[in-house]
């Protein structure tokens, strides 16, 4: 917090407030959204699709009409492509090589592809600009002996079914629509 706090310090006029162009100048900031985003994406189940026709994903022979959730979680949990994983670690995004919007399939918080979210440009100005003036203006810690857990716990219901998942088991969930 410290670091990043300096970054904002020095980047921003005092007594003013933070505009979209000191953001530009706030490497550390956009790490820590990035990272954040990397290990707490908010929509961590992808809305479901329902495959057309028989496919192959990664193996799996998907029948037609399988409905298919691609868990953004997962992939940003994969030992595979994470070093640390667990760890919150915002400088594994300095080299600005893995990025969010959608062309690096490792970081996928917005989906990726002609469905993804159509405000991504947006959502990270407004977050960027809502931490950078958090912590301009305020110290964050935690009282002495108060441990935080931010655990996601994964629960999907449907009027079908409901069942809870184990993320760490797979990047995808299938299933199919019972007939009523
Ligand atoms: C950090 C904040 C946000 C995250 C993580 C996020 C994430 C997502 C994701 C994952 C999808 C795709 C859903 C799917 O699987 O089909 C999506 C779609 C969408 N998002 Fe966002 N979103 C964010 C903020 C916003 C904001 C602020 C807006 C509007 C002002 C917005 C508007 C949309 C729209 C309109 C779609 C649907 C695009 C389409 O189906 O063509 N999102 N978002």
């Amino acid at each position: 917090m410290k670091k990043f706090q300096a970054e904002v310090q020095r980047t921003t006029q005092p007594n003013q407030p933070i505009t979209e162009d000191d953001l530009d100048r706030m490497p550390n900031l956009k790490a820590v959204i990035k990272e954040t985003l990397h290990l707490h994406p908010p929509v961590s189940l992808l809305v479901s699709r329902e495959s057309t026709k028989d496919v192959q994903v990664m193996g799996y022979d998907v029948a037609a009409g399988t409905r298919v959730v691609v868990i953004a979680w997962s992939i940003g949990r994969d030992p595979a492509l994470w070093d640390e994983r667990e760890e919150f670690r915002p400088e594994r995004f300095s080299n600005g090589l893995v990025d969010f919007r959608g062309q690096d399939f490792e970081l996928i918080p917005f989906r990726a592809g002609r469905r993804g979210c159509s405000e991504i440009q947006f959502a990270a100005a407004v977050d960027e600009l809502a931490v950078a003036n958090l912590v301009h203006k305020f110290d964050f810690a935690l009282l002495n002996g108060v441990e935080l857990d931010v655990k996601e716990v994964a629960v999907i219901l449907a009027h079908f079914e409901s069942f809870m998942y184990n993320f760490d088991d797979s990047y995808l969930v299938f299933w199919k629509e019972k007939k009523m």
